[in-house]
């Protein structure tokens, strides 16, 4: 396989996705060229921060190769982000928001080919409240299902689906959300806000008919029904957005207020509850290897 680097850097989580990475480390290995020197290094979950910043000056990567979900790689985006290393995703958890995002295949042996090779793209970021957002962060009914999820010790879509229906009978929705944004100001209630820092939004001919990928302007979706069908498919794209179900507005930086606490997640990790969320976007935070 061709590629110019030679340190690699191989962040892998053991318990991402339910899935055993043994026979993706062992392709890894069998992909790159002998030269490569390539490091591996395991999640434990806990300090990973301070390890891996340990590791980034003892190694100086010029390639990360994530093996994971979002959460590890916002882990590695965190770490390495003023560093600017290529960074490559082997989708490897109950979610990939951002390999999704980038059209990177869950088929190991084509992801690990894309995450080896010379196409790159430059994603942007989200600064909430002072943590990094890489694809999609919720106040609201998706961050209750997600704070019941991590409590539970079961992973995997299953474990997600399960979960899923005491949170939907007891949840506290609606919400009343305050929302300011540099060019407007207002109120409104739904079911959920969404921060959404993926490109499918800003180009879809409802939202943006004029927009450009890489515009440095994020989202905001405001939900309005409990319908879960129908907000995963909007955030997954699959549909054209109904201004009587989501509210959209697009800007580059914002502020939300609630009357009450409500569930707060980024990328999947939950946030607790908060009154209060501040947002703004980050351009051109990471060079990802894609397709
Ligand atoms: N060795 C480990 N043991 C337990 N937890 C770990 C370990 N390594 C990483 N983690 C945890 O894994 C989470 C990140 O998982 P990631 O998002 O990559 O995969 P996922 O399957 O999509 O995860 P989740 O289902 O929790 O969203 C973080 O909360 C991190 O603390």
């Amino acid at each position: 396989m061709e590629h110019l680097e030679t340190k690699i850097l191989v962040v892998v989580n053991p318990i991402s996705g339910d899935i055993n990475k043994e026979p993706v480390i062992q392709k890894i290995k069998g992909a790159v060229s002998k030269k490569t020197d390539l490091k591996f290094y395991k999640t434990t979950g806990r300090e990973d921060y301070k390890t891996l910043k340990e590791l980034q000056a003892d190694v100086q990567p010029d390639r990360i190769l994530v093996v994971g979900g979002d959460g590890t790689v916002k882990l590695i985006a965190e770490c390495f982000k003023n560093n600017n290393p290529t960074i490559g995703i082997i989708p490897c958890g109950s979610s990939n928001g951002l390999a999704t995002d980038l059209a990177i295949p869950s088929n190991v042996d084509e992801a690990i080919q894309i995450a080896l090779g010379n196409t790159f793209q430059n994603v942007d970021s989200l600064c909430i409240n002072n943590s990094l957002g890489l694809h999609i962060s919720d106040l609201g009914i998706n961050a209750e299902l997600i704070e019941h999820y991590s409590n539970s010790t079961v992973r995997g879509h299953f474990g997600y689906a399960l979960n899923s229906i005491p949170t939907l009978l007891n949840t506290n929705a609606p919400y009343k959300f305050h929302i300011k944004t540099e060019e407007n100001e207002l109120s409104t209630t739904g079911i959920m806000l969404a921060f959404a820092n993926s490109n499918k939004f800003g180009t879809g001919a409802i939202v943006n008919p004029t927009g450009k990928i890489d515009d440095g302007k994020f989202e905001i979706l405001v939900f309005k029904k409990l319908d879960v069908a129908n907000i995963i498919k909007i955030l997954l794209g699959e549909v054209q957005l109904d201004p009587n179900f989501v509210e959209v507005i697009q800007t580059t930086g914002a502020t939300v207020t609630t009357d009450k606490p409500v569930p707060f997640q980024v990328d999947g990790e939950p946030y607790g509850s908060i009154q209060s969320v501040e947002v703004a976007i980050q351009p051109n935070t990471l060079k990802i290897a894609v397709g």
